[in-house]
């Protein structure tokens, strides 16, 4: 192929191995499924070697290095999916606030919003195509250079929880600055979060544009709200996102492509975030996924869910966790993930042995039906 192709969102390899798209359309499958969050990270020493000295935000910006770091986990396993390298953050860098990755305390902003009158720091009008290009330009070159062996998988951080982000300044344990708003100024906080909704819905809809087969939103701060709560300031913004991002899709003469909504510690919602228009909802380790299957109706595919930690356990036992999960969940609509990201501490063995074991354990479910 022409070298300049390899810039272009067009001619992309053929799909080899679509099981990932399969499942989170409920369709048959000859195994469950596997990717990690958090698989292009920190626990590979080669990841480790490759980000050493570069600063975390100017590697998202590189679509070169964004592509060589999502293809890592997938040399060493056999991933039924790829997610791109970037961070939830380039939003909010997007809307004109200033982030750093600071070592050892992780994404600071050093000029977090404190009141209402900080909206109007940010940009009013953002130009998605200008501000994240780089993030569409990673993935169509790395959509190309994964000559079609799994799907490639584009993200956002959900409207709630980049709010809270842009709030706290940082990681948090109460998100009491950011819950401050939502009770004190509920009028600022629903703009702030319609202002992130729209650019996320541009963000996502570049990122298919791009050459995203699937799109994952994060509401990593889910579990800080209550039902009542979620369902004011978090619910309606991420069923807004995907309506708009599959109108959108089918205005411009696009194929749908599968969106899977990752609420951490929103048990709590899971009817609600079945009916949401996401086609797969993702679970972490604290629900039962028996009563994931019953609470959801059949409505959607279920991911998830083992205890990330559960990697700390000997191969035998993740083997034995694994098949206990698949068989909970069961083959039909289920993709195979932890219930959050991997640690950096954690053993490469490890999750070559939780790959394994999926494809091990639902191989031989679906052979004996
Ligand atoms: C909350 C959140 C963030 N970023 C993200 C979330 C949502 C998922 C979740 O709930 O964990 C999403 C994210 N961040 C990263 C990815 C890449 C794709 C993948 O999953 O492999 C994805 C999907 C790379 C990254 N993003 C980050 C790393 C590690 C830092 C590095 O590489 O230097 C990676 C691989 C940094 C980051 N970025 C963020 C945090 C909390 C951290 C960790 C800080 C630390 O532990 O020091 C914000």
């Amino acid at each position: 192929m022409d070298k300049d192709n390899h810039i272009l969102p067009k001619d992309f390899p053929e799909l080899k191995n679509d099981t990932f798209l399969r499942a989170a359309r409920g369709e048959e499958v000859e195994h469950v499924p596997v990717w990690c969050m958090r698989q292009a990270g920190r626990y590979l020493p080669e990841f480790r070697e490759f980000r050493a000295g570069k600063d975390f935000f100017e590697t998202c910006r590189s679509p070169e290095d964004c592509c060589e770091l999502t293809l890592q986990p997938l040399r060493r396993f056999p991933f039924d999916a790829a997610i791109i390298f970037s961070d939830i953050l380039v939003v909010p860098q997007a809307l004109g606030m200033d982030v750093q990755m600071v070592a050892g305390k992780g994404p600071t902003f050093p000029e977090p919003l404190k009141e209402p009158d900080d909206l109007q720091r940010l940009r009013s009008k953002v130009d998605v195509a200008s501000e994240l290009g780089y993030v569409f330009r990673a993935i169509t070159l790395t959509r190309h250079k994964l000559e079609g062996k799994v799907p490639l998988i584009g993200f956002s951080g959900a409207p709630w929880t980049l709010m809270s982000y842009m709030i706290e300044g940082g990681g948090s344990t109460t998100h009491s600055k950011a819950k401050r708003w939502l009770y004190r100024h509920p009028e600022a906080s629903h703009a702030l979060l319609k202002r992130l909704t729209d650019v996320i819905v541009e963000y996502l809809l570049g990122q298919v544009k791009a050459g995203a087969q699937a799109l994952q939103v994060f509401e990593s701060h889910a579990g800080c709200l209550g039902p009542v709560e979620f369902k004011m300031f978090a619910l309606p913004y991420l069923r807004d996102i995907a309506r708009r991002v599959k109108d959108r899709l089918k205005e411009s003469g696009l194929d749908n492509v599968p969106m899977i909504v990752f609420a951490k510690d929103g048990h709590y919602a899971l009817e609600d975030l079945s009916q949401s228009h996401y086609e797969v909802v993702g679970l972490d380790w604290t629900t039962d996924p028996r009563a994931a299957r019953q609470r959801t109706g059949g409505k959607v595919s279920l991911q998830g869910n083992m205890d990330p930690c559960a990697l700390y356990a000997t191969k035998e036992s993740i083997s034995e966790i694994v098949k206990t999960m698949v068989e909970a969940f069961g083959t039909r609509g289920y993709i195979a993930n932890l219930g959050h990201g991997l640690y950096p501490d954690m053993d490469p063995e490890s999750v070559g042995a939780f790959v394994e074991a999926v494809h091990t354990h639902s191989r031989r479910l679906l052979n004996h039906k």
